[in-house]
């Protein structure tokens, strides 16, 4: 008897479903960091000092991991399944987005919600002892509401990414699954590079400085997510329907179900492995930026040139879709010819593109490489992961490749600090080698679950890796703060009474402990993934097995 075909077996339409979820987190992952590029102007235009910002952006985490909301999350994927909870993500996101809008709007300076913000929310009972409050007496009005945004914002984002990992592993479980979570990772990560390079552009468009703009930017972006989901929605009803609902009916999750993710000792290491990789990761990435500006000395181009002008940011992120492209395009193509075609573009934009961040002498656009190499490469090693399989020695791998350049920032970079090209080129090197660990771990990490626990269980296991990994992206932005005021009483002390600028201040860090803490993070990662790959061995989970069917 022939089984009868369904649409995922068609690979036009399994891939049109994998756009529609990885277009709207790359909608997502735009407005995650919409203000990471412009605290300047939060300062400046809105009053947001460090603290107030940092606060602010630290709220995102907090219904998470406090609240335990992307548990609850997990639990309502399972129940209701992939559709649902996608139309649900896609809500919250946007609610969240819309009353961040308001909150650095025009219009709610002077309004009555401004009072009520500024005379409440100043003590949360409980929170406030635990020193994990995303509020403080003395807040500004804006930066309060905004992280209440924020806060709905992230319990959608969050939703949204659980939901898009087991909507993948539905279409995908048994093809080319790796190769799939790779490419809406690489969309992800040009949404990180988007957000660097258009949120700035819209706030200052005109020549008028006007900060709601570039979370309108976002917020527009956030309907189009919306609409994706719309539209991912009747796919996979007719998908289901075609399926009899098989996953997500014929056995229900029941909550003591997670109890059998709890027992998985594989689970478990997945789960520690990747709080530990991505500490190391995420929080880096808050900090990079002055990380660089601390360690290398920079000439900026002269006003009005070129180098400084608005254009080669154009320039530049074209290049970046260019080599996104044509790395993309390389997985589909078996024509050797072609191939060489495909990488020879990549590489040479990749040069062209370090060479402009070179010549612009700022730290931001030499950083901004670490998400390109990441849009690049991720897709690759997703497809050797698939044919070829060893994602536990991909994760080790991934987690060595940490290690040598957090202690390359930490002890080779500073030794370049007068070198004009010496410091660049090293940290070119660095960040690209660091993007490829970004590569390496996350295209073998997250296709490894659904090897590792039931099917009907896996939004919950997603949820649960995703509430652990929350707790230390709050944490470790936190700690390189505390380790860097303490490992620089100097610079602390001369700023507080004012021997020095905060301007100055800001580039006279020295980053070596941070860099050392987030290194033995590295370590520990690689502990685990040696553990991982025994346990592997020993149990036969099929971690190193290629997720292709033959
Ligand atoms: C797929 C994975 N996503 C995550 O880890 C999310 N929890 C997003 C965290 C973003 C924090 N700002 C990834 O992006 O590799």
């Amino acid at each position: 008897m022939t089984e009868k075909l369904t649409l995922r077996d068609n690979a036009a339409v399994r891939w049109a479903a994998l756009l529609l979820l990885a277009l709207a987190m790359f909608c997502s992952y735009i407005f995650m960091d919409i203000l990471s590029p412009i605290k300047d102007l939060m300062q400046s235009e809105r009053g947001w000092d460090s603290l107030a910002f940092g606060t602010m952006q630290g709220s995102e985490t907090f219904l998470n991991v406090f609240v335990f909301f992307l548990i609850f999350a997990g639990i309502i994927l399972d129940k209701m399944g992939v559709r649902f909870t996608a139309l649900l993500s896609g809500g919250v996101m946007l609610i969240g987005a819309v009353i961040k809008w308001y909150a650095v709007a025009e219009g709610f300076k002077g309004s009555g919600l401004e009072a009520w913000f500024t005379n409440n929310l100043n003590y949360i009972p409980g929170f406030d002892e635990l020193g994990i409050s995303p509020f403080y007496q003395g807040m500004p009005a804006s930066a309060k509401l905004a992280a209440v945004g924020f806060m709905i914002f992230g319990c959608g984002v969050e939703m949204a990414g659980i939901t898009v990992s087991r909507g993948i592993v539905k279409w995908f479980k048994g093809r080319e699954i790796a190769l799939a979570m790779g490419s809406e990772m690489a969309l992800a990560r040009l949404g990180v590079a988007t957000c660097m390079i258009f949120s700035p552009f819209f706030a200052k468009l005109g020549g008028q400085v006007d900060v709601s703009r570039s979370v309108a930017f976002g917020v527009v972006l956030l309907m189009i997510a919306l609409i994706m989901f719309i539209v991912y929605f009747f796919m996979d009803k007719k998908l289901d329907a075609q399926t009899g609902e098989a996953e997500e009916k014929d056995e229900p999750f029941k909550i003591k179900d997670i109890g059998k993710i709890l027992s998985s000792g594989g689970f478990w290491l997945v789960a520690l492995l990747c709080v530990l990789y991505y500490s190391a990761i995420f929080p880096f990435q808050k900090y990079a930026v002055n990380m660089l500006q601390c360690n290398l000395s920079f000439t900026p181009p002269a006003e009005g040139s070129f180098w400084a002008g608005n254009t080669v940011t154009i320039i530049q992120y074209c290049i970046m879709l260019v080599v996104a492209a044509t790395a993309f395009a390389f997985n589909f193509t078996s024509k050797k010819s072609l191939k060489t075609l495909l990488l020879t573009i990549s590489v040479i934009g990749l040069v062209v593109f370090c060479y402009m961040g070179y010549m612009r002498q700022s730290a931001e656009t030499i950083f901004a490489v670490f998400p390109l190499l990441a849009v690049g490469i991720t897709p690759i090693l997703g497809k050797v992961v698939d044919n070829k399989g060893k994602a536990a020695s991909m994760l080790m791998f991934g987690s060595i490749l940490l290690i040598v350049c957090h202690l390359t920032f930490a002890f080779i970079l500073p030794l370049f600090k007068d070198s004009a090209i010496g410091g660049v080129l090293i940290a070119y090197v660095t960040i690209l080698i660091l993007g490829a660990s970004f590569s390496l771990v996350p295209a073998s990490l997250w296709p490894s679950v659904p090897k590792l626990v039931d099917q009907k269980v896996i939004g919950s296991a997603y949820a649960l890796i995703f509430w652990i990994q929350n707790i230390g992206l709050w944490l470790f932005p936190l700690l390189i703060g505390k380790v860097l005021d303490n490992t620089n009483p100097q610079v602390v002390n001369d700023l507080k009474n004012h021997v020095i600028t905060p301007e100055q201040a800001a580039v006279s860090y020295n980053y070596t402990w941070p860099l050392v803490m987030l290194a033995c993070l590295g370590v520990a990662a690689l502990i685990i993934g040696i553990i991982l790959k025994r346990v592997d061995k020993v149990k036969g989970l099929g971690l190193e097995l290629p997720n292709v069917q033959q």
